[in-house]
């Protein structure tokens, strides 16, 4: 009778029905308890690279790796996903190394980490080996005025660079839901309907070196943060204030 008391007290998971909620989807709104969280965001994901075919068998792929939150849980998941699954993949991790102290140097130590962690062969390449300067270097010469975009290009191209040294068949970023709708947001801002009919597709670049892909096109960002503290994946202190920014606007354990 107490028991009863009790179970009726308890909000129960809505999928499994067994054990408390703790924490209510971003996505979806459902309570659910973390066990679930976990399996239903990892089983979200590996859809995704069923249904859309993002790998083959014995492909060579590189993640790329900034460090930061997504392309931590990124290279974890399909690490996982890749031995549970059987993808057959061949898995790299890929680092730009753009020369910005105290912001990159910081970040590749966590990925240096990763890679001790799951076991991933890395590779950095740095702008200062492949076209002679850091990006500090070019603030100190042109100034802040327009640093972001020449960056943009620049790592842009060093990913492809880097890509082709590893010999990879495909490059994996960290492009999250949100991501996306930033990025589609932006471009109806400019009115830039070539890239709005190609900034929402899983895969681009199929005609050009390496294709590449986003396997958290679907997941939304406030569980990519919510995911690693289950794991004891670890990140730089400030991805943990992020992550109680996230926990103050949604219901968690
Ligand atoms: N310096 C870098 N080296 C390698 N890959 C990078 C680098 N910067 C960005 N990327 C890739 O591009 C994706 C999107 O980068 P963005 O700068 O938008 O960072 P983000 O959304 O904060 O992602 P993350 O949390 O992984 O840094 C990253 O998830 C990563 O896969």
């Amino acid at each position: 009778m107490e028991g009863n008391h009790e179970k009726a007290r308890v909000r129960l998971c809505y999928l499994c029905n067994q054990r408390r909620a703790a924490l209510k989807r971003p996505k979806t709104l459902e309570q659910i308890c973390r066990e679930c969280f976990y399996e239903v965001f990892e089983e979200e994901i590996h859809q995704v690279i069923v249904k859309n075919q993002l790998f083959k068998p014995g492909e060579r792929i590189a993640i790329g790796a900034s460090g930061g939150k997504d392309s931590t849980v990124l290279a974890y998941v399909l690490s996982e996903l890749n031995r549970r699954h059987n993808y057959g993949l061949d898995l790299f991790l890929l680092s730009v190394d753009e020369g910005i102290t105290g912001y990159r140097d910081d970040s590749l130590e966590t990925v240096k980490r990763n890679e001790l962690q799951y076991g991933l062969p890395l590779k950095i390449v740095s702008y200062k080996d492949l076209y002679g300067w850091t990006m500090d270097e070019i603030v100190k010469t042109i100034g802040l005025k327009n640093n972001c975009t020449f960056c943009g290009v620049f790592r842009r191209q060093a990913l492809d660079r880097g890509a082709a040294l590893l010999k990879v068949d495909k490059l994996v970023t960290g492009h999250n839901a949100d991501d996306i709708a930033e990025t589609v947001l932006l471009n109806i801002l400019r009115g830039d309907i070539a890239r709005l009919s190609r900034c929402t597709s899983i895969t681009t670049g199929e005609d050009g070196p390496i294709p590449r892909c986003k396997p958290f096109k679907y997941t939304y960002e406030k569980e990519i943060v919510i995911y690693p503290y289950g794991y004891g994946v670890k990140f730089p202190w400030i991805f943990f204030i992020a992550y109680c920014i996230s926990l103050l606007s949604v219901s968690y354990w």
